[in-house]
């Protein structure tokens, strides 16, 4: 397929890209790179969109392309189909998986291929879940059964944003060697924001800057292009700047150690134990990551501290110097708790405005159902002013893309300094700017000890110095599922 962008301009309700001319020839596939913006999901849109159906309305021309003839995936899209079998399946809630939100019909539905979906569900190494409910999936997991379902389309161009988010260490390697594979047939766009996940097969590459199409370059020129260091001097000084604010309004509550204690931890569902034999202490100030494959279960034990998993009462667990089930509220609990995952930002499907999510965190709740005080409306507002989304503050939260959502939540959870941040993968979706603002603001809350972090990432680059303790699931051989093994200065 060759595609010509001429004179495009595109605004969603959050988002503008302009792209003068660009020329995809047939057969190429490229590396997008955006420093700031959300472009992938846009792009993803435009060349997907049916003519009937032009959701996205754009001046200028695009030639060339054939929307039939296009997969897209992107995180936006993941959330969307979930947010779709959620709301047709009450399985849930009766006991059983519906068999039409089965891993294997997801994809299936797409091309009505028995073997197709079979070598899929290999090839992205789902075979074992298979019949597990697409809503229960986790994060990793959900986004190699979207490759797979786009795949299923056999549709000769793929865009892909962000095809890496998510993904562990080992998946995202062998995920590298399946795309070169794939390159050799299909043509791609692979939409990435960290540096390091431009696909060493990729030979042209466009950056975008702010939404606007940038330049075009070889591979090669890519690697020694100045941009990554000119965008990491300037995002330390904006963080320095977020530090400023988080000090100014200081006020997180202390207690006595240990914060959180769990006793021979055990998650298991009627099919599979997930992990088991798990004991876990973490003490005053001491910051902590929590590592392992896909699926090993870092989200479900973050679950049990933050007190929404289900299985948080048939566990033995100490929170806040109190037994859990011991008559304390949920929200008691919560109050002293921050928290950021894929779960939660599945959950904020209410419509409040882009401010109004921000100053949610002052109550734990979601959505704002509170008359705020002005003192937490002032701080919300700064805290929009240094994401740059001041002009967005009445902006509906499902109007604003993704990583704009992502934002707000990460502001949402840091803003009443909690006791206990938790970041079950904070970055998803986030531009490069924007993982460099937060990540450094990390690093400088942690090393000032403002408030505790536990937190979960797969990429080694975003280790945070100030961390070192680590809780790491591995596979138990003797057992089914993983154990976990902690390590760190203080363990003997
Ligand atoms: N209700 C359920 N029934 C069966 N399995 C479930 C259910 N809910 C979650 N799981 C499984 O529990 C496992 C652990 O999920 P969890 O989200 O904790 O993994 P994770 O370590 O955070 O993974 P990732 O790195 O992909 O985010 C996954 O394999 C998931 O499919």
């Amino acid at each position: 397929m060759e595609i010509r962008f001429a004179q495009l301009q595109c605004s969603s309700s959050s988002v503008t890209m302009k792209i003068d001319d660009w020329l995809i020839e047939s057969q190429q596939s490229w590396g997008v790179f955006s420093t700031e913006g959300d472009v992938g999901e846009m792009l993803g849109q435009l060349l997907t969109q049916p003519d009937d159906d032009k959701a996205l309305v754009y001046s200028g021309q695009i030639t060339g392309a054939d929307p039939s003839q296009v997969a897209f995936v992107s995180l936006q899209q993941q959330q969307q189909l979930l947010e779709n079998i959620l709301a047709q399946d009450d399985s849930e809630s009766l006991g059983y998986t519906d068999p039409k939100s089965t891993v294997f019909r997801v994809i299936f539905d797409q091309c009505h291929d028995n073997n197709l979906t079979h070598q899929l569900l290999q090839q992205l190494d789902l075979t074992h879940l298979s019949q597990s409910s697409f809503s229960q999936l986790s994060t990793g997991e959900g986004r190699r059964v979207m490759l797979a379902r786009a795949l299923a389309t056999q549709a000769p161009f793929l865009v892909l944003d962000e095809p890496y988010a998510g993904l562990d260490v080992e998946h995202r390697s062998t995920l590298t060697m399946y795309l070169e594979q794939l390159s050799r047939t299909l043509q791609m766009l692979v939409v990435v924001s960290r540096e390091e996940d431009m696909p060493q097969w990729i030979e042209h590459v466009a950056l975008f800057s702010q939404g606007k199409f940038d330049s075009v370059m070889s591979k090669e020129q890519w690697v020694n292009h100045p941009v990554i260091h000119q965008l990491t001097a300037q995002s330390g000084q904006q963080s320095e700047e977020l530090l400023a604010l988080i000090r100014r309004h200081r006020h997180s509550a202390k207690f006595a150690d240990p914060v959180f204690e769990l006793h021979n931890g055990r998650v298991a569902y009627s099919d599979k134990v997930i992990f088991s034999g798990v004991n876990w202490r973490i003490d005053n100030g001491v910051h902590w990551q929590v590592k392992g494959p896909n699926g090993c279960g870092k989200s479900t034990l973050l679950g049990l501290i933050f007190g929404d998993h289900p299985q948080c009462y048939s566990n033995d667990i100490d929170i806040f110097g109190k037994k859990r089930g011991s008559g304390e509220t949920i929200w008691e609990i919560k109050q002293h708790i921050g928290m950021v995952s894929s779960a939660l930002h599945m959950q904020y499907r209410v419509n409040c405005s882009a401010i109004d999510v921000i100053v949610s965190g002052f109550y734990d709740s979601i959505g704002l159902y509170q008359k705020p005080t002005q003192q937490q409306v002032a701080i919300a507002t700064e805290w929009l002013a240094m994401l740059h989304m001041g002009h967005l503050a009445k902006t509906a939260f499902k109007q604003l893309e993704y990583g704009q959502q992502r934002l707000l939540l990460i502001a949402r959870a840091i803003v009443k300094q909690p006791t206990l941040l938790i970041l079950d993968e904070p970055y998803q979706g986030l531009d490069y700017l924007g993982r460099r603002l937060i990540k450094n603001s990390l690093e400088l809350i942690a090393k000032e000890q403002l408030t505790q972090l536990l937190y979960v990432s797969h990429y080694q680059q975003d280790s945070l110095d100030s961390i070192e303790h680590f809780i790491e699931f591995v596979v138990d051989d003797a057992h089914q599922g993983y154990r976990a093994v902690v390590s760190g200065p203080t363990i003997k």
